[in-house]
């Protein structure tokens, strides 16, 4: 039986809320997780570290397992569903992907800085000739002008990609910034268009809609906001607003309210809410992977976390800069001490 969908969600709870818990899931997790977004009918769930394939290190944090052995435990109860991978160029390799794939990966989402699309040719490359269904996942997309992003949307059509996305990873966009790119992309590209919000503006939903009605297809959702800082769009509240709005997920709303409340509510450490780390992140317009590192930077060092993030935002850091969130609290810490002479 075929599925009628007007859209298609990715599940990303699974790789984004690594973050949120420090990169702790267990296999135990993840086939329950998987198992139950599969039989609610949710089309695709991707599963990684938080900073995609082989992020596990200790610039972004140790996984507690082998990434490997909980795709491979996604894919084992996902009959329906496709099971994506994200991957940043110059953290995840081609055999990163390769190994992926042949566990049974179905989707390669490769992820690059916004301004940064032509470090993705040759992962883009090898995904579609391993047969996976490709994602140009344009990060930090409130850092560009439109033009910019379109130029950088336009390349990754041009390797291959079967969609892009426009990627709110610090939750800073605003509704009219979220229309004016997605508008933009839909008269520019003809590949799919799609939105990855973060909820640290509480905007997460109102952006997705706006994304939605501009005609973006591919939308991410993070069922009880388990992503990094305040989390994304709410995937089952999603779900219950598109049917009833008429806009044909595919997605059984009750099915998704039960996991939510069952299986994932249990695995947070606490519950996601817009925290002052997090409000913080999309006020400064900082990667939302920095939340939780930079409250530890602040707890060693003593300062405010919101002084390290705002500090951040002004220097326009970027994912891969991790070692600068330590720089920055030490030198906070430091200026305190011996406050300038004026
Ligand atoms: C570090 C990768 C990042 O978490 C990808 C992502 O979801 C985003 O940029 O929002
Ligand atoms: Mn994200």
């Amino acid at each position: 039986m075929t599925i009628e969908r007007d859209l298609f969600i990715t599940e990303v709870a699974l790789r984004d809320g690594s973050h949120a818990i420090s990169h702790q899931f267990t296999v135990d997790q993840v086939l329950q997780v998987t198992k139950a977004l599969n039989d609610a009918g949710v089309p695709y769930i991707e599963v990684s570290h938080g900073d995609g394939l082989s992020g596990s290190s200790l610039q972004y944090g140790f996984s507690k397992t082998n990434e490997m052995e909980l795709i491979e435990a996604a894919v084992s109860v996902a009959d329906q569903a496709k099971i994506a991978v994200l991957l940043l160029p110059g953290i995840g390799t081609v055999k990163d992907l390769k190994e992926a794939a042949s566990l049974g990966a179905k989707m390669a989402r490769i992820a690059t800085h916004v301004t940064e699309a032509d470090v993705a040719p040759q992962h883009i490359q090898a995904a579609k000739e391993l047969g996976m269904e490709t994602v140009g996942f344009l990060m930090m997309s409130h850092m560009a002008e439109v033009d910019k992003l379109v130029e950088q949307a336009k390349l990754m059509e041009s390797y291959g990609a079967d969609s892009v996305y426009v990627v709110d990873s610090a939750g800073a966009l605003l509704p009219d910034g979220v229309r004016q790119r997605i508008r933009a992309l839909k008269q520019s590209v003809g590949i799919n268009i799609g939105f990855h919000a973060h909820n640290n503006l509480s905007l997460a939903m109102a952006n997705t809609l706006v994304a939605i009605e501009e005609g973006a297809t591919r939308i991410d959702g993070s069922v009880r906001c388990l992503g990094a800082g305040a989390g994304n769009t709410q995937t089952e509240v999603l779900v219950a607003v598109l049917d009833r709005m008429g806009v044909k997920t595919g997605i059984d709303v009750y099915k998704m309210m039960d996991l939510a409340e069952e299986i994932v509510a249990p695995i947070l450490q606490t519950p996601q809410e817009i925290t002052r780390e997090s409000l913080t992140l999309g006020y400064a317009g900082v990667y939302s992977s920095f939340a939780l590192h930079a409250k530890r930077a602040a707890a060693r060092f003593g300062v405010d976390s919101r002084d390290i993030l705002t500090e951040l935002g002004k220097r326009k850091v970027v994912g891969g800069q991790e070692d600068m969130i330590w720089d920055v609290a030490e030198e906070i810490a430091a200026s305190a001490k011996s406050p300038a002479k004026v």
